[in-house]
C-alpha cells in the first residue's frame, strides 16, 4: 500500500475542516474551531493564512501524522480570474490574486493560500485546489446584462455543484454528460446552476451578483435602494460589499452566521425564523424554476438539492413542494467538499487527471 499522504482543507469563516487520506482510507478528520477572538484584527481573509496554517500544523503534529509521507496539499479554491472545471497547481500568480483579493475577499480565497503555507512547510508536498469557485462554463447569452459594461460572472461552489451531479448520475447508471440537471448548493452561499450535458451554462452570480439570499449573502436586491445607500454618505465600499457578499441574508436579519442556528430558533417557534426562512426556501425555488428554459426545451433529468442547508428536512420540504413538477427532486443533505478533494488527490496520486496552470 502506498505510502502517500493526501492532506485536503475546507477553511470556512468560523473554522477549518481539515483530513489526512491514504488512498480511499480517512487517517484524520478535524473542524478546527477559531475562536472570534483569534480572528479579530485581520483586515481580510486571506491575513489568516499564517495563523490558520500553524494551528494546522500543530494539529497534524500533535496527532502523529506523518508528514513526510504528506505529498499532496489540496484546498477549495477561491475567488480567481474565470477558469475550466479540474485541478490546478497553487502557483506565484495564483497566490497574489487570492492574497490581494483581485477577485474579491471572501474565506474560501484561504484553500490556495493555505495549500501554499502548508506545502512549503512540509517537505515533500505540492499545492493544489480543485474546481475552485470561478469554474466557468456558461453560455454567452447566459452573460450579456442589460448594461454592456457589466458581465454576469461564473461564481458557485462548483466542487459540491459537480460532485453531487456526478453522484447522482452514478445514482441512475448515467453518465454525467448525457444528463440535464438543476444543482441547488445551499450553503453559506447559494447557488443554483444548470448542468446541461455535464457544463454549468448557466448559475445565479452566487458571490455578489444574484440569486437568492442566503445564510451569509444577500443576493438579489432592489438595486436603486441600493445605489442610494451607496451614496448615503453612511457607508465605505467595503462596507457595502461586506453587507452583500458576507454580512446580508441570514446574518443581517439574525446576526448568526449559521444556518443550523436560525432553523433551530424556528423550531423553537420563533415566527420571524419560520418567515424569514420560508421566503429563503420561495427565493430558492424561485431561481430553480428560472433554469428550466435555460435547456431550451429539452426535459430536466433532475433537482439535486445538496449543501449544510439540505439537512433541514422542514426547509427542503418548502422548496421541494414548489419545484417538483419540474423534474424528480434529490437531497443530497451535507456537502462532501474533503471527501471531493481526496478524490481529486488520489487522481492527481495515480496521474489519471490533467494538472492544469492558473
Ligand atoms: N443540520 C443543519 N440544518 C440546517 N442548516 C445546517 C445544518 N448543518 C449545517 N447547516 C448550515 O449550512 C451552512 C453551511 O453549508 P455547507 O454546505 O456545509 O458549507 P458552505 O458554506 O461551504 O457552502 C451553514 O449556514 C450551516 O449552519
Ligand atoms: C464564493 C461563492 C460560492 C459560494 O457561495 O460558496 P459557499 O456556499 O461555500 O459560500
Amino acid at each position: 500500500m502506498s505510502r502517500e499522504l493526501i492532506l485536503a482543507l475546507n477553511p470556512r469563516m468560523q473554522f477549518t475542516r481539515i483530513a489526512v487520506y491514504r488512498m480511499n482510507t480517512t487517517v484524520f478528520l478535524k473542524k478546527i474551531n477559531h475562536k472570534p477572538e483569534e480572528l479579530e484584527g485581520f483586515k481580510s481573509f486571506a491575513d489568516q493564512a499564517p495563523m490558520r496554517a500553524k494551528i494546522i500544523l500543530d494539529e497534524l503534529k500533535s496527532n502523529d501524522i506523518q508528514m513526510d509521507d504528506i505529498t499532496v496539499v489540496i484546498g477549495r479554491g477561491g475567488l480567481l480570474k474565470p477558469v475550466r472545471s479540474g485541478v490546478y497547481k497553487v502557483n506565484e500568480q495564483m497566490c497574489e490574486h487570492l492574497s490581494g483579493n483581485e477577485y474579491g475577499d471572501d474565506v474560501v480565497n484561504l484553500g490556495g493560500l493555505l495549500s501554499q503555507t502548508l506545502a512549503s512547510e512540509l517537505s515533500n508536498a505540492q499545492a493544489y485546489i480543485a474546481d475552485p469557485v470561478v469554474v466557468d462554463e456558461l453560455d454567452d447569452i447566459a452573460r450579456i446584462t442589460g448594461r454592456p459594461e457589466y458581465k454576469k460572472k461564473s461564481i458557485f461552489h462548483a466542487l459540491d455543484h459537480k460532485t453531487s451531479a456526478r453522484k447522482f448520475a452514478q445514482s441512475i447508471y448515467k453518465k454525467y454528460e448525457d444528463l440535464n440537471l438543476i444543482v441547488a448548493h445551499l450553503g453559506g452561499g447559494i447557488s443554483i446552476g444548470a448542468h446541461k450535458k455535464g457544463k454549468v451554462i448557466d448559475s445565479n452570480q452566487a458571490y455578489d451578483g444574484d440569486g437568492p439570499f442566503s445564510p451569509i449573502r444577500s443576493g438579489s436586491l432592489p438595486i436603486g435602494d441600493v445605489i442610494r445607500e451607496c451614496y448615503s454618505g453612511k457607508y465605505t465600499q467595503d462596507e457595502m460589499l461586506s453587507k452583500q457578499t458576507g454580512k446580508g441574508g441570514l446574518f443581517a436579519h439574525f446576526n448568526t452566521y449559521s444556518g443550523y442556528d436560525v432553523c433551530k430558533m424556528r423550531d423553537a417557534g420563533d415566527q420571524k425564523a419560520a418567515e424569514v426562512l420560508s421566503a429563503m426556501a420561495y427565493q430558492v425555488a424561485k431561481s430553480i424554476g428560472a433554469m428550466y428554459p435555460v435547456f431550451g426545451g429539452e426535459d430536466v433529468d433532475g433537482i439535486i438539492i445538496t449543501g449544510g442547508m439540505a439537512k433541514d428536512e422542514h426547509f427542503v420540504r418548502e422548496i421541494k413542494e414548489r419545484v417538483e413538477k419540474i423534474a424528480p427532486v434529490s437531497i443530497q443533505p451535507g456537502a462532501e467538499v474533503l471527501g471531493a478533494l481526496s478524490d481529486y488527490g488520489n487522481m492527481i496520486l495515480r496521474k489519471e487527471t490533467e494538472i492544469l496552470e492558473y
